[in-house]
């Protein structure tokens, strides 16, 4: 470059526009739009479009709602000539739409360019040559009256050509004349030419005959102002305005062909001829799309229809072979997309705000305006969507993460898991030197805080839970004061793939989960925040539980662990989220392990004699039968010097309560698990008739009751002296899908008049829920002294 750039380039010689009136103008009105994508736009390529594409782009320019589309340039080519010839013998021109045709000022070819529209409904006849000194010297080496001569005798020739193809096809014409050059021209010579011309034609008036002066910056070569006073200076001064359309034709050459236009359009201008994107020579026409959406986003209805950009984009680029720059306005695939931490914060926060205020306006009738940072116009208008509007990379904070989670997991993070989670993909970002999509960011968080599917399991996980806030029968607070009652966790927890029984107690659902933690694993962690939120509505609605954990003994601690928890029910998804955050301050550190070590004074031990069962039989023993079965292994340890194995604590289970195990000439039993039919009565009650063995003897029973259980204890009754209850029942489902089978636990309660009052758990499984509590209850009588009836008639 020069050291001296004024020795070689010339700057703009103002105009001395004085009380320019343009300043001060606002948009108000929406200028006719003419396409020249198919003229100006398809010479300066290099490959012009065929008559097939040029076919499909007229279409998709209709489909916007354009209606002044200079097609061609018929004398430069057969394929021009022989579009245009096409576009009129198929039908494809709307009764609305004028097509515009270009010619320079030669006879020869304005007479071409006539017979190629002869025969269509409208056309506008465009004929141009340069004015400006340059040209006048140089390309044409005329005077300035040889200029003035040229435009007037082809305008006469036009008229001429014109009124015979009227005459003989009915053609209806306008005429759009262009001083070429036009802002390189002296102002008055324009105005000098332009009235030649309009007298030459003749025939201007108002309304539709209006002749259309076409003004362009063939070269931009000045700022935008000086073309609105160029465009001022012309309006004020032509004679006969109200017979003439000011139409602008900015070039884009110091990239200010949008602010030419609009301060144009402030100036005087009537019409914009550009292109779809800014084709055209050189730098490009003015793009009529980012012109139409300047308009939109002011609130004024452009005339033009981009609900559809992206299949806009698709056609245009298809046909002209040029590229849409990833940030051009509007169109640009990042124009509507935030990398940038501080930006995409806002825009979290502007959905947020904006939402709220749209329900309040939709409320009161009011319009819902958009007004959303660093977003002008709503994505969503011009057919896409807010996926793209924040991606994430090294740039990105927080608020760009959350809101991902948001649009595509629904969970809202409270702030400090924002801060939590923004370091975990800040980290991968920033390791791997790439953005982070969607995917990425939502498998990291489900990996993160192991939600969304067996996938995402950490080492501990949610098998089975019950709360209560009942104290047990036998506990020391049992007071009968709820407002001291405390919450119990019974549940059994997957440790490394083996289930844990694991129990607690705290003052709600999630600190007695932890107190089961640190009692049976030895993880020493306190809640210091819980927040939820539920997810979707009605009958799906579904809970999410955010918790913070730190270490028991130092709840201040800078150091915290996140965990997130999603159920359909509320209590186990603030449980499944302890569980997470547990899993991420555990990470691969060493658990204690499942061993079975039978003492008479840990309290742990009854939960780990539970484990082995559930590990061995996959029952979930209640709390209860934990402890009676407890006494049972006991007794067993003791006579075998404390110790017991594994093997042996399972099949003293079995051998205890019947279960899955031979018993010899049982006192009573099912004749098969189908020998008995339940009748549903009135108000919920039920009848059975069962075939049941009462000690070695078939009977056919019946009984009646509240429920299934009570009606098979009074179909027993009829039997037994006495009386059976049942003081405790339980029951939960083992396996899944079709394997489910259901799991029943009974403690039957036998008072026969002037014997000591007993009871015996029972436990039995079944394909069928009715079946396995018969059983239970048939497996835990089987453990009781009974006294049948019979036997007491005997005596
Ligand atoms: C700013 C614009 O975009 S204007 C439109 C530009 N578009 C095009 O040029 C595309 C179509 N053009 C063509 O196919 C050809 O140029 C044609 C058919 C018009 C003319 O082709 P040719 O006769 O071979 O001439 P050529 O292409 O060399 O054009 C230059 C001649 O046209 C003259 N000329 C240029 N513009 C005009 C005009 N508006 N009116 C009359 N003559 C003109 C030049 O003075 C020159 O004349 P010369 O040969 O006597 O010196
Ligand atoms: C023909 C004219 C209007 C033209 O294309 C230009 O000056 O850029």
């Amino acid at each position: 470059m020069l050291p001296d750039p004024s020795q070689k380039y010339k700057p703009y010689v103002p105009l001395n526009l004085k009380d320019r009136q343009w300043p001060s103008k606002t948009f108000t009105k929406v200028p006719i739009w003419l396409s020249t994508d198919l003229r100006d736009g398809n010479q300066a390529l290099a490959n012009p479009m065929t008559i097939e594409q040029k076919t499909t782009f007229f279409r998709q320019l209709v489909q916007c709602g354009v209606k002044q589309i200079e097609v061609a340039y018929p004398a430069a080519s057969d394929t021009d000539f022989q579009f245009v010839r096409t576009l009129i013998e198929n039908n494809e021109i709307p009764d609305d739409v004028w097509i515009q045709v270009l010619t320079p000022a030669r006879e020869d070819l304005i007479k071409r360019t006539v017979d190629a529209v002869a025969g269509s409904k409208h056309a506008i006849l465009h004929m141009y040559n340069a004015t400006s000194p340059t040209f006048r010297n140089v390309v044409f080496r005329n005077s300035k009256e040889e200029t003035v001569a040229l435009a007037v005798k082809h305008t006469k020739i036009v008229r001429e050509l014109t009124e015979q193809c009227t005459a003989k096809y009915g053609t209806k014409f306008k005429y759009e004349y262009s001083p070429e050059t036009f802002t390189q021209t002296e102002p008055e010579f324009a105005l000098e030419v332009c009235e030649a011309v309009k007298t030459a034609w003749g025939k201007a008036g108002t309304g539709d005959d209006r002749i259309i002066f076409n003004l362009p910056s063939t070269v931009e070569i000045a700022p935008p102002n000086h073309y609105a006073d160029q465009i001022e200076n012309f309006c004020r001064n032509i004679s006969e305005r109200e017979k003439v359309i000011v139409s602008l034709h900015p070039h884009n050459d110091r990239g200010t062909g949008i602010a030419s236009a609009e301060l144009g359009i402030l100036a005087g201008g009537d019409r914009i001829e550009g292109c779809f994107f800014g084709n055209g020579e050189r730098t490009g026409n003015v793009d009529l799309v980012n012109l139409a959406l300047n308009l939109y986003s002011q609130g004024i209805s452009p005339g033009l229809e981009f609900s559809d950009l992206p299949s806009v984009i698709d056609v245009v680029t298809q046909c002209n072979d040029l590229p849409v720059h990833p940030r051009h306005p509007y169109a640009g695939e990042l124009v509507f997309t935030a990398f940038s931490g501080s930006h995409q914060d806002a825009i979290k926060k502007g959905f947020e705000a904006q939402k709220i205020r749209h329900q309040e306006a939709a409320a009161k009738g009011e319009p819902q305006y958009w007004d959303m940072p660093y977003l002008p116009v709503d994505p969503l208008d011009l057919g896409l969507n807010y996926e793209a509007v924040i991606r994430v990379n090294s740039q990105s904070g927080k608020g760009g993460i959350a809101y991902l989670i948001k649009q595509h997991l629904h969970l809202d993070m409270p702030r400090k898991l924002q801060v939590a989670f923004y370091q975990i993909v800040q980290e991968v970002s920033d390791r791997e030197a790439r953005e982070m999509t969607v995917e990425d960011i939502t498998t990291i968080f489900r990996r993160a805080y192991h939600v969304g599917g067996p996938a995402f399991k950490g080492r501990l996980s949610l098998h089975n839970f019950k709360l209560s806030s009942e104290p047990e029968e036998d506990s020391p607070d049992n007071s009968g004061d709820d407002s001291i009652r405390r919450r119990r966790f019974d549940g059994t927890v997957s440790v490394d793939g083996v289930l844990r029984v694991v129990r607690g107690d705290g003052n709600g659902p999630l600190s007695a989960l932890l107190d089961a933690l640190r009692t049976h694993l030895k993880i020493d962690l306190a809640l210091r925040e819980y927040t939820e939120h539920a997810i979707g509505e009605g009958e799906n609605t579904s809970a999410a539980s955010y918790v913070e954990l730190v270490p028991a003994d130092d709840r201040k601690s800078h150091k915290s662990w996140w965990g997130v928890g999603i159920d359909s029910d509320i209590a186990r998804s603030g449980l499944r989220a302890v569980l997470s955050a547990v899993n991420n301050f555990i990470g691969d550190k060493p658990l204690p392990e499942l061993k079975l070590t039978v003492g008479f004074n840990s309290k742990t031990d009854q939960a780990y004699v539970a484990s082995v069962i559930v590990n061995s039989l996959g029952l979930e023993l209640p709390r209860k039968l934990q402890s009676s079965f407890f006494e049972v292994v006991q007794r067993a340890a003791r006579e075998s010097n404390g110790e017991i194995s594994i093997d042996a604590v399972t099949k003293l289970f079995q051998t205890t309560y019947g279960y899955n195990t031979e018993v010899k000439s049982p006192k009573l039993a099912l004749q098969s698990s189908k020998s008995f039919k339940m009748e549903h009565l009135d108000e919920g009650r039920r009848a059975i008739t069962g075939d049941i063995v009462f000690f070695g003897e078939p009977k056919t029973v019946t009984g009646e009751g509240n429920g299934p259980l009570s009606s098979v204890l009074a179909a027993l009754h009829t039997q037994l002296e006495g009386t059976l209850k049942i003081k405790d029942y339980a029951e939960h489902s083992i396996g899944e899908g079709s394997d489910v089978v259901a799991a029943s636990y009974v403690d039957l309660v036998y008072e026969v008049p002037g014997k000591k009052k007993t009871s015996a758990w029972g436990v039995a499984t079944d394909t069928d829920i009715t079946t396995s509590g018969i059983k239970a209850i048939l497996s835990a009588a089987n453990g009781l002294e009974l006294v049948s009836k019979k036997v007491v008639n005997g005596k």
